[in-house]
């Protein structure tokens, strides 16, 4: 089977000349068919490009990001995306923001189908009481539950996902993150997560692959998770080889935190400069010169 993305020797900068920045270098990746892949990073290391390389949003400026062996030429709602701003239609109410993404897929449905369709993903991520609201009146947890909705209703084959949680407080990010591996298990989709948490890498990803510190970020080793699913997070902790997988992604970020860190070991040379003492000859003179 082929894989559902492949990059080959991907690399992508922005601008040109003296202000081009290169943001990736060289990236060869496979996500496999039903693989569910988290990369980890630091912040402004190029995780979003790298996912957007995966949308279509953006192209490529070396190298190649094959979808099933093609390349991707542009977005397409069988490669669906969440982000970490909702970015929901703000005159629309929560049922007719799932529905224009249902529409857009489904153009011929009928309106029962569509009805049906809608209020089932609204009531999948526990929001039915607010289907007729509008997004100024829901928290931003709520917010973000129409975006995954709106998402999981078009069925896309994989799932990609930009920090989708960053923002939420602990306990609906802990709902959330089960609900989308609920549904990304019951038809084995494929899903890339972007986080910078490693637990919930850990939790919800087959492997784990760290990006390095940009500028020119290549991608680290992978981390594979071999613990059993459903994975329950109060029996994860006490899990060797959690720990031990744990440890080594964090002492690997940890080290390239370090060795990012600008003149580390560099020591420190001060200009060779004599004081000039108050009263000194040189010290009055230098006063009258001003
Ligand atoms: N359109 C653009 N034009 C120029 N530079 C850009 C553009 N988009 C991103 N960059 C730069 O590319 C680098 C990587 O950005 P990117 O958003 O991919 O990183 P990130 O790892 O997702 O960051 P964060 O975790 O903060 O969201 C940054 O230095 C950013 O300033």
């Amino acid at each position: 089977m082929l894989p559902i993305i492949e990059f080959k020797n991907v690399s992508k900068w922005y601008g040109h000349g003296n202000t081009r920045t290169e943001v990736l270098s060289n990236i060869n990746l496979t996500i496999e068919e039903g693989e569910f892949l988290a990369i980890v990073g630091f912040t402004g290391s190029g995780k979003t490009t790298l996912v957007n390389l995966m949308t279509g949003l953006l192209q490529p400026s070396e190298g190649e990001v094959l979808y099933r062996g093609q390349p991707i030429t542009g977005p397409a709602p069988e490669r669906g995306i969440i982000f970490q701003n909702y970015s929901l239609l703000p005159w629309y109410t929560v049922y007719q923001n799932v529905g224009l993404a249902v529409d857009e897929v489904y153009p011929y449905w009928t309106k029962e189908q569509r009805n049906l369709h809608i209020r089932k993903f609204v009531q999948m991520v526990g929001l039915s009481h607010a289907v007729d609201k509008h997004p100024a009146e829901l928290s931003g947890g709520m917010r973000q539950r129409v975006s995954i909705a709106r998402v999981l209703a078009t069925d896309p084959d994989l799932l990609l996902m930009d920090e989708p949680l960053g923002a939420l407080d602990a306990l609906t990010r802990g709902n959330l993150q089960d609900e989308i591996l609920q549904i990304w298990g019951t038809n084995r989709r494929s899903a890339v997560l972007i986080t910078n948490d490693v637990d919930e890498g850990i939790y919800m990803a087959d492997r784990i692959i760290p990006l390095d510190p940009g500028p020119a970020a290549g991608l680290g080793p992978e981390f594979r998770i071999e613990l059993e699913r459903p994975r329950d997070k109060t029996d994860m902790n006490h899990d060797p080889h959690f720990k031990r997988v744990r440890t080594d992604i964090l002492n690997y970020l940890v080290q390239l935190g370090e060795a990012g860190r600008p003149d580390r070991d560099a020591s420190l040379t001060l200009p060779d400069i004599q004081p000039i003492k108050p009263g000194s000859r040189s010290f009055v003179s230098k006063w009258r010169r001003a």
